[in-house]
């Protein structure tokens, strides 16, 4: 039995409306194969008291809800007060109180009523999208097993190997958009989280729908376990993944081959964004997939995109005309999966702009991991980070591994971009260092999430390197007060800028891969939002609400 109900997404503004349904301003009803407390228990239909007495009738909820109807504009009301009280009676409280306190409200209401969720997310996206995005997701992983209520997406394990063609038919929606994909081995930088990471996926989901309008009814988060190398996760008797060592090798891609032929079988138009992959897979599954199936990886394409919007943004800032990027030093600490997609898409930039030599734009750029400077002299050198290595007459004055400190006293790097997912890598010494940078407004960049894990703090920045600098961090930080009415801007250098607009453009054009130009384009397009007077008061990317 069907019934015709006034959809509950037909609370969201026109424009909302318009997008996620193509429809016109009339709403139109929608089926519901549901009855009684089933939809109340459905966040996808669930009015909560919202429902008025017609429906309630045609739906079989009369006696059901207390018989006050409250709409949609006083139930908004009423949320967005719980959540400023919650805030004033939580001041003072650790951030992790406080922030685990708003995500828990925030995600009761998404477990309960879908639209009245989303229209807050949406018209809230500033002060939300740290709560459902890093910092506080990360906060969420490490805690998940203790948070967990309800599950929120699909999880494939090891353990499903041959299953997964026919699990992928107990997903419920008869149309899925949008996935994004985690084996949770590095999420953010804090490591290997197992299962745990599946907050990653729902919060980039999250705001795909803030950010592009994609139907959330037409997403889907996954998890794919395939195990935890983590110790702490193994020993922990609440551990909600599989409880043994990841798979490694052939093992391991061959659980992933089976999670792709199985969606793309379902919904061949299907997108999959790939996060937090450690280094050797997230390479490895793009080269393996992005020929045959629409994906992309977001660490390795994702960021290096928002970066380079960055970059450019870098260059205008110092009143420079764009060609004159092809004369920027660019130090590069972190040569993971992060750090050497931004190099490689900068070097892609560098090299078009100076006329395909891509040796000239290599010789401007400089890597460094754990172990310092990045030379042909590294012993055991990762693949992957061999093409960026200097040889050390290109480098005089410095030795393999050279420190932080040490590249940056020697180069007087134009822009210093941290992706090293430790915390503190950027120092007193090494901030001051880029005092005396060869640029008249150096840039720093600390990229690494979450806030604990960014290689310096705004303050420090601007502290150390001098009012003068641009600054860009991975997690949101407070505008710095430079006094006599000055303020030193933050820029959230987040591959969100980019992400969902991919998704978006994607679906629209109904590409079936993904490839570096389109990324490229949508990293000139993101540079290009800014005018000249955002950009000399070192405003790199739009505020998150536009
Ligand atoms: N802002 C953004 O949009 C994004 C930020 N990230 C962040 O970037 C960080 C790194 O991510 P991945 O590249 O995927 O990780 P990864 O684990 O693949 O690479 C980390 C790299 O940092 C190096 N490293 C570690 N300790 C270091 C130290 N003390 N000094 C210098 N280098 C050091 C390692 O040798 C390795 O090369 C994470 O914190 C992640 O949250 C990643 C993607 C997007
Ligand atoms: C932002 C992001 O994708 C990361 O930190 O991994
Ligand atoms: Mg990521």
């Amino acid at each position: 039995m069907w019934r015709l109900a006034r959809c509950a997404s037909s609370n969201l503004s026109r424009s909302l409306r318009r997008r996620f349904f193509s429809t016109a301003a009339i709403p139109a009803p929608c089926i519901i194969h549901k009855r009684g407390t089933d939809i109340l228990h459905d966040p996808w239909f669930n009015k909560d008291t919202g429902f008025p007495l017609t429906e309630r009738d045609r739906l079989g909820l009369r006696g059901l809800l207390p018989p006050r109807v409250i709409s949609f504009e006083q139930q908004y009301d009423r949320f967005m007060e719980s959540y400023r009280s919650l805030e004033k009676n939580t001041q003072g409280q650790p951030y992790s109180v406080v922030s685990l306190a708003k995500w828990r409200i925030l995600n009761r209401l998404h477990d309960r009523n879908e639209t009245l969720y989303y229209r807050v997310l949406i018209d809230n996206i500033k002060d939300f999208a740290p709560i459902i995005y890093t910092p506080t997701v990360g906060l969420v992983c490490q805690n998940y097993s203790g948070l967990f209520r309800r599950p929120r997406g699909m999880y494939f394990s090891a353990k499903d190997k041959g299953e997964m063609m026919s699990m992928i038919y107990n997903w419920p929606a008869q149309q899925v958009d949008m996935i994004v994909l985690t084996d949770g081995s590095r999420i953010l930088g804090l490591g290997d989280l197992g299962v745990q990471g599946i907050g990653i996926p729902i919060g980039k989901l999250d705001m795909y729908v803030a950010a592009a309008g994609i139907n959330p009814q037409k997403i889907l988060p996954v998890m794919l376990d395939v195990g935890t190398n983590n110790q702490k996760l193994l020993e922990d008797p609440l551990y909600l993944g599989l409880r043994q060592p990841r798979l490694e090798g052939e093992e391991y891609l061959s659980i992933v081959d089976e999670f792709m032929e199985a969606v793309h079988t379902r919904w061949p138009k299907a997108i999959v964004q790939f996060e937090d992959f450690q280094m050797k897979w997230a390479f490895e599954t793009l080269q393996r997939y992005r020929k045959r199936f629409c994906m992309f990886n977001d660490d390795i394409q994702g960021t290096a995109g928002v970066a380079l919007a960055g970059l450019l943004g870098t260059v205008r800032a110092q009143g420079l005309p764009l060609s004159d990027f092809v004369n920027q030093k660019i130090v590069v600490v972190g040569a993971g999966s992060a750090g050497l997609g931004v190099l490689n898409m900068a070097i892609q930039a560098l090299s078009r702009m100076s006329g395909n030599n891509e040796m000239a734009a290599k010789n401007k750029c400089y890597l460094l991991d754990k172990d310092g400077l990045i030379t042909k002299e590294r012993k055991n050198i990762d693949p992957a980070a061999a093409p960026f290595a200097k040889d050390l007459k290109d480098v005089e004055g410095l030795r393999e591994g050279a420190s932080p400190f040490e590249v940056v006293k020697k180069l007087k790097p134009h822009v210093l971009l941290g992706l090293s997912g430790v915390g503190g890598v950027f120092n007193e010494e090494v901030l001051k260092a880029m005092r005396e940078s060869d640029s008249t407004k150096p840039a720093i960049f600390a990229m690494s999430n979450p806030t604990m894990n960014a290689e310096c703090t705004a303050a420090d920045a601007f502290k150390y390197a001098g009012p003068n600098i641009v600054f860009g961090s991975g997690s949101p930080f407070e505008d710095v007060d430079l006094g006599n009415g000055k303020v030193g801007h933050v820029n959230q250098a987040n591959n969100m800028y980019l992400f969902p607009g991919i998704g978006l453009g994607t679906l629209l054009s109904g590409a079936h891969i993904i490839t570096d130009g389109m990324l490229q384009a949508a990293a000139e397009c993101l540079a290009s939002y800014m005018t000249d007077e955002e950009i000399q008061n070192g405003i790199l990317y739009p505020s998150i609400d536009r």
